[in-house]
């Protein structure tokens, strides 16, 4: 079920189009990511999405038909590069404040919990690290209990173990709550955590897909044989299950092999010509 749809939307800063005539669609449930270098246009993209910037043109639609932006601002959740929280205020009431905004404080623990915030509850935002402020971030942006769940660069300065647990708490609680969750990233291995991905490149859309269906239109699983005999082959593959046949017919004649699956670093080289950073 389509929950957000843009048509041609496009956002101009004076001469600058930051956005161009870019049209998704984010259906209900899945993890969608907008990928893409330094400047491409994500964070605009993002902020015309939760109404914090007016597209020059295009349209966004909410659910079936709603176009006005006041009608779902309730259903989305946010959490933006830059943190909004009160750095001098302790976690607890960073949450509590927000959790009475939305008289929702019944939420509060199951989020505590599940971010695991109980251990840094009575320090102060500014005292905590990178990975802890973003734990606390997301949390705070789920108090409302939102369908939707916007995350701009959510893992960008964080270390790879950080990251990876963000990613993993976001893949559980996609999968416990049916949360959407659509983020920004121009980390090339981040995106494969998504269901769908939406590459931009200076404004435009230039790819959309799946991982797998990226990889597969724009990129090619090399394997390369050496024979006892010290001659050498090459060969392009549509997958490992291939190379493993390959491997296990001629495993005899084999002195040594390599096996180079496409990754999103060579989808985005063979779109663009350069590499994301
Ligand atoms: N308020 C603004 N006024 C003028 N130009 C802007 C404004 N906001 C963004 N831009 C320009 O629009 C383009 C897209 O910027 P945007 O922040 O959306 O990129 P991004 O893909 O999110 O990059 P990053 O990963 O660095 O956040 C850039 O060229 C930027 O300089």
């Amino acid at each position: 079920m389509k929950l957000l749809q843009t048509t041609a939307l496009t956002k101009k800063f004076g001469n600058h189009t930051a956005v161009d005539r870019i049209s998704l669609t984010i259906n209900q449930g899945k993890m969608v990511a907008l990928l893409g270098p330094n400047g491409a246009g994500k964070s605009t993209t993002i902020n015309m999405l939760i109404g914090v910037l007016q597209p020059t043109s295009g349209q966004i639609i909410f659910g079936e038909n709603s176009t006005n932006i006041r009608n779902y601002r309730s259903k989305i959740g946010v959490v933006f590069q830059n943190s909004v929280l009160d750095s001098k205020l302790t976690v607890k009431d960073n949450v509590m404040l927000r959790a009475k905004m939305y008289s929702q404080s019944g939420n509060v623990q199951a989020l505590v919990d599940k971010f695991e915030l109980n251990s840094i509850w009575k320090q102060k935002y500014a005292s905590l690290s990178g990975g802890q402020k973003r734990r606390v971030d997301i949390a705070r942006a789920l108090i409302s209990g939102p369908k939707l769940l916007f995350l701009d660069e959510p893992s960008t300065g964080l270390d790879i173990q950080t990251r990876t647990k963000i990613w993993e708490i976001l893949d559980q609680l996609r999968k416990e709550t049916g949360l959407t969750i659509v983020f920004t990233t121009h980390y090339l291995e981040e995106s494969q955590n998504a269901d769908y991905i939406y590459i931009i490149d200076q404004g435009k859309l230039i790819a959309e897909d799946t991982v797998a269906g990226l990889q597969k239109k724009y990129t090619k699983n090399i394997l390369q044989l050496t024979y006892t005999t010290g001659e050498t082959k090459m060969m392009e593959l549509a997958n490992k299950d291939e190379a493993i046949k390959i491997l296990s017919e001629q495993a005899a004649d084999i002195n040594d092999f390599e096996y180079r699956p496409g990754t999103m670093d060579d989808v985005f080289m063979n779109l663009t010509g350069k590499e994301i950073r």
